[in-house]
């Protein structure tokens, strides 16, 4: 399987829709590629909360339509990062307005998953007090392999990715707007959860720097075995790599550890 993550600047002096035309290229020259990734809230950035209700869509918004075009004309499945979301339930119910949700977009170009980032970051500011929280685990079924998503702060949280884990994954496709500040934890949490769930982690970071906040770069590919296939540099780039997805299967057969977990154990009485 042949992967490719996008790692794409957000900078203050590029619009919008400037940024969604050249992300929508560079899916274009990824073709021969099975799965293409992008990162976390890269049309406005993970940090501009300031702008998160003027450039919020709806799943059929301009983001998605783009990446639709996109993913058709090069024939891959495109993870497309995330978006803010403006719900169209809150109208009606008085739901949360916006949430962090991903969209997985089918070689034909049509939505198959999206996915409502369930750990919001900021505790209590920013994203954690903008956004509603999704609710639902989310995994896609490709032809050769199962997705399990999550979104950047989500990687902190384990019993997530054993949640994706029972519903099939073999593969966890982590977008995200890290913080450079933060790098050491990007790369162990990403094969930390590879090596606790024997499954690879394509995790996909946004580079520049966007309110202040630096990002991080270095989208990471990690094995089964908690091996670095691939790591980006700082920039921006599109990081490359082509893996043997039955490496999940033997590394489980081998090492079979998934087999001694003892569900339901709980806390010893204090
Ligand atoms: O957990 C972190 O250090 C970063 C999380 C984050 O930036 C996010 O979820 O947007």
């Amino acid at each position: 399987m042949r992967a490719s993550l996008i790692q794409i600047a957000v900078d203050p002096d590029e619009s919008v829709n400037s940024r969604r035309e050249r992300a929508a290229s560079l899916v274009r020259e990824q073709r021969g590629a099975d799965l293409v990734v992008l990162p976390e809230l890269w049309p406005v950035g993970a940090f501009a909360y300031e702008s998160f209700a003027a450039e919020a869509e709806t799943l059929d918004g301009p983001t998605f339509r783009a990446m639709s075009e996109a993913a058709r004309d090069a024939g891959v499945w495109l993870h497309a990062g995330s978006i803010v979301e403006r719900a169209p339930e809150a109208v009606l119910d008085g739901a949360a307005d916006l949430y962090n949700t991903a969209l997985v977009i089918s070689p034909d170009g049509a939505l198959a998953r999206s996915y409502r980032k369930i750990h919001r970051f900021g505790f209590d500011k920013g994203e954690a007090t903008l956004m509603g929280a999704g609710d639902e685990l989310a995994t896609v079924t490709l032809p050769d392999a199962v997705l399990g998503l999550a979104t950047c702060y989500d990687l902190r949280f384990p019993e997530l990715f054993r949640g994706l884990l029972d519903e099939g994954a073999q593969v966890f496709v982590v977008p995200a707007g890290w913080p450079a500040r933060r790098r050491a934890h990007w790369t162990l949490l990403a094969q930390a959860r590879a090596v606790e769930n024997q499954s690879y982690v394509l995790a996909c970071s946004t580079a520049g720097t966007h309110a202040g906040v630096e990002q991080s770069g270095h989208s990471i590919v990690v094995d089964p075995w908690g091996e670095v296939l691939a790591e980006a540099g700082p920039g921006e780039e599109v990081l490359t790599v082509d893996f043997d997805l039955s490496k999940v299967e033997t590394t489980r057969d081998q090492f079979p550890v998934l087999k001694d977990r003892l569900l339901g154990v709980t806390a010893p009485h204090r």
